[in-house]
């Protein structure tokens, strides 16, 4: 029997204050188009999204601080070789119809190999927007259409946490209407091989 877990999904790991405290910082960044990882030009046929980059400082330890004890109980699903946070914290808005990201992996090769664990948390309300449904290739793959619709409901939960290993296929559907905000954490080790 396979008991590998493609996700871990952490319900209101963040309360809503705390998803309203890092939406003002984030905020208060410039949020550029998004461009994937050596990618200098957005390309909209893999993405279209704005982000910005929330770095260590006193005002945003705590929420490092929260996320590292969430990895540490992530892990111990995984018991991945981990280092700590190789970047900062990617902070993503959502906010054009149509805005998306296409099935990809965030590690496993190239200059994002050492991304060994991903981990998003819901920072808008569920009822902020229509579609930008987060997505693991391996749950739309075995699931039936309620068992899908149930994971995105549990998913959609403002302050929800669903941690991944970087190598599972993931997307973000298209925005229909209002704005989804997301903080994206990569947790980095030694390269899987
Ligand atoms: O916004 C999200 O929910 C996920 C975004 C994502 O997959 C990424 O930035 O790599
Ligand atoms: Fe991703």
């Amino acid at each position: 029997m396979n008991d590998y877990r493609s996700h871990v999904t952490f319900d209101r790991a963040f309360t809503v204050r705390q998803c309203q405290r890092i939406v003002a910082l984030g905020d208060a960044l410039d949020v550029d188009t998004a461009s994937l990882s050596g990618v200098e030009v957005p390309d909209d046929g893999l993405r279209r999204s704005r982000v910005a980059w929330i770095d260590q400082t006193p005002d945003t330890a705590w929420i490092y601080d929260k996320l590292a004890a969430l990895v540490v109980q992530a892990n111990r699903t995984y018991r991945f070789d981990l280092d700590g946070f190789g970047e900062d914290l990617q902070y993503t808005v959502y906010d054009e119809p149509g805005a998306f990201y296409t099935w990809h992996q965030d590690g496993l090769v190239g200059d994002v190999a050492t991304r060994k664990l991903a981990l998003v948390v819901q920072l808008s309300p569920a009822t902020a927007y229509e579609g930008a449904d987060l997505e693991l290739f391996d749950v739309v793959a075995d699931s039936a259409p309620e068992e899908l619709a149930a994971w995105h409901g549990r998913v959609r939960v403002q302050g929800s946490v669903t941690a991944f290993p970087a190598f599972e296929y993931h997307r973000v559907t298209p925005l229909r209407a209002g704005v989804r905000r997301s903080l994206v954490v990569w947790v980095s080790g030694p390269p899987f091989r």
